[in-house]
């Protein structure tokens, strides 16, 4: 088909030409230049050349890149109805039906049904403020950041699968294995992940001789038994009336157990398996990007640290506190833009022959808004590549918007998509990004290493994970500890949510077993990493020598912080948070 197309090229409509882009070679069309690494700077570069629309072929399907917002809206929001389904992934043929993955999923019934639900869930954990678990949480991340920061990347994806898990199922146990299946389908569906799915007839290969459907077979089976697991457990917890607040209890109050059909039991587990899934995938992004930009850009570390100390007085910021911090909202949106953490965006697929501004869109054809190249349209983000948030604060920037005691938010952002498709998990993202960098300035000083000589140690500028989820490959940095009496506060965020009496419970069959390995590597490696043991008086001291700050920490203050405070953790020694506890009581004198 491929060399037929080329020979024949497509029948145009009369009057209409095809959009402009880089030829192919026959057959394989323009496979051969793709980078196999940080695919969108090469997308990016072809639209400086063809335009922000152009197209090319890969094995015979046309691929649409579009690096215009206004484009974007034109087509995926303004012709939604024929714009919003998906196309098949080669390595995972059935994503269009099977139900299992609402964001993949083609534009049919059940997708419609299962979206209408993801709105509901959300919204209802949303108006109770996500049940505090993105700010519980956040302690626990702080914490560790502070004692351990060289293993940074571990206690990012802790952070953000345990307060998704808590949002999904009530309780943190479940983040092990969720973050093991999902890296799984990650790879899976990227195109840079599976090599079927760039070279599209390997999915044919038979299971037997093909490595990616025997290992996204056993991934699956750990994945299906992680969710309706989780669902059976919140059923059991919601009849002993011990279910913390989720999005399953949540469906389950409303429809009552005995009423429910196997297909609402089925659509609610993978409703809520994908939130998971996506909540696990992508925030990290962002929180990592924050870091590389405080390394790059100290002034706005400084200016941020400004903002929290004068409006809130020394105290670290909340969700409450968003209207009197415009710039942490600035620069929340600002590390989205300066590196998006979906690149190359999720593609949709067009399903009737289309015209825009006389260029011709065949059915099939699959379209990515490249967010990378949004984000690099000069005429609504001037000087792109540098990390400005005052272009969201200051009116002389297009993208500025009053008042800022509401905007800049993350509502309508080009980097959560388009149309009917958009992102569905805007209040945990605004949520989780806005504690966790506030959080840092508020804490911490980022900073570059500096060798045994006092030179600056290089952090790379922009060297990211090549997956569809693209994140900063690790660098080193340096973390101070802003101050002992945010050392203190720190470590109490820390004991209260180690506190939570959703630690204590047992019953690790139904999260999925962190030992199970099946008969698959797969199923190596699901434990999370422990935390580094208790902190105690002697780091406090030593982190107010370093910083030459010679006032003795306050020890009636500190008293009466922990007073009544401590509680007793009787946590189980199988699950992975028991580590925690096993190393005893956290000691602040
Ligand atoms: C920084 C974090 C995130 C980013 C950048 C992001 C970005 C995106 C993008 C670009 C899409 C595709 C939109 C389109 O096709 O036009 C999407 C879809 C989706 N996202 Fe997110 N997302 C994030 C976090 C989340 C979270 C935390 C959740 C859920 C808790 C979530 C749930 C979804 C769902 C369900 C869809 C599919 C919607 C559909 O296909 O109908 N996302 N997201």
């Amino acid at each position: 088909f491929g060399v037929y197309r080329h020979i024949t090229g497509p029948r145009l409509p009369p009057g209409t030409r095809t959009l402009p882009g880089p030829r192919g070679l026959p057959f394989i069309g323009r496979v051969h230049d793709i980078p196999s690494q940080q695919s969108w700077l090469k997308f990016f570069e072809w639209s400086k050349i063809y335009g922000p629309i152009y197209q090319m072929e890969i094995f015979g399907t046309v691929h649409v890149w579009i690096s215009s917002e206004k484009i974007a809206h034109d087509l995926l929001s303004k012709r939604a109805p024929i714009y919003s389904d998906r196309p098949t992934i080669p390595n995972l043929p059935n994503n269009r039906t099977s139900g299992d993955y609402l964001a993949l999923m083609g534009r049919n019934d059940l997708w419609k049904r299962q979206r209408r639900l993801c709105q509901h869930l959300m919204n209802a954990s949303a108006s109770d403020s996500l049940h505090d678990y993105p700010t519980k949480e956040r302690g626990r991340f702080l914490y560790l950041m502070m004692r351990e920061p060289d293993n940074y990347l571990e206690w990012v994806e802790q952070f953000t699968s345990r307060t998704i898990s808590r949002l999904s199922w009530g309780s943190p146990h479940p983040a092990p294995v969720l973050r093991k299946t999902t890296f799984g389908l990650l790879e899976t569906i990227s195109p840079s992940g599976a090599l079927p799915n760039v070279i599209n007839w390997l999915a044919l290969v038979p299971e037997i001789l093909s490595p990616w459907k025997k290992k996204e077979k056993a991934r699956y089976r750990l994945e299906e038994k992680l969710l309706t697991g989780n669902v059976e457990f919140v059923k059991r917890m919601l009849d002993d009336c011990q279910a913390e607040p989720s999005f399953t209890r949540t469906f389950l109050q409303a429809k009552g157990s005995e009423n429910m059909t196997i297909d609402e039991i089925a659509d609610a587990t993978h409703v809520v398996g994908i939130m998971a899934i996506a909540g696990a995938l992508t925030i990290g992004s962002p929180i990592q990007s924050y870091i590389l930009a405080m390394c790059h850009y100290p002034q706005w570390q400084a200016r941020l640290q400004k903002e929290i100390e004068s409006s809130l007085g020394g105290r670290c910021p909340e969700w409450q506190d968003r209207e009197k911090l415009p710039l942490l909202r600035a620069v929340v949106k600002e590390v989205l833009r300066w590196r998006p953490p979906v690149p190359t965006g999720i593609p949709h697929a067009l399903e009737k022959d289309d015209i825009y501004d006389g260029y011709h869109i065949p059915a099939g054809a699959t379209i990515h808004a490249l967010e990378w190249g949004m984000t690099r349209d000069e005429s609504t983000y001037p000087d792109p590549e540098t990390f400005n948030p005052d272009r969201w604060l200051l009116s002389q920037y297009p993208t500025y918007r009053e008042p800022l005691t509401t905007y800049p938010n993350l509502q309508g952002y080009s980097q959560f998509g388009f149309g009917r498709r958009t992102c569905q998990g805007l209040p945990v993202v605004e949520q989780d990004l806005f504690l966790t960098m506030g959080g840092m300035a508020w804490a911490l000083d980022i900073r570059k290493k500096r060798d045994a000589h006092g030179r600056e140690i290089p952090v790379h500028w922009n060297n990211y994970t090549p997956l569809l989820i693209a994140k900063p490959v690790k660098f080193q940095f340096d973390v101070v500890v802003r101050d002992p009496d945010k050392m203190r506060a720190v470590t109490e965020m820390f004991a209260d949510v180690d506190g939570d009496t959703t630690l204590c419970d047992d019953s690790r069959s139904d999260w999925g077993d962190p030992d199970d390995k099946g008969d698959d590597d797969f199923f190596v490696n699901v434990r999370d990493t422990p935390p580094p043991p208790p902190i105690h008086t002697t780091q406090v001291e030593k982190t107010e020598q370093q910083r030459g700050d010679h006032q003795p920490a306050d020890e009636s203050g500190l008293r009466s912080v922990h007073a009544g405070k401590r509680k007793s953790r009787s946590v189980s020694g199988s699950w992975p948070d028991s580590l925690l506890v096993a190393q005893g009581p956290i000691v602040v004198r």
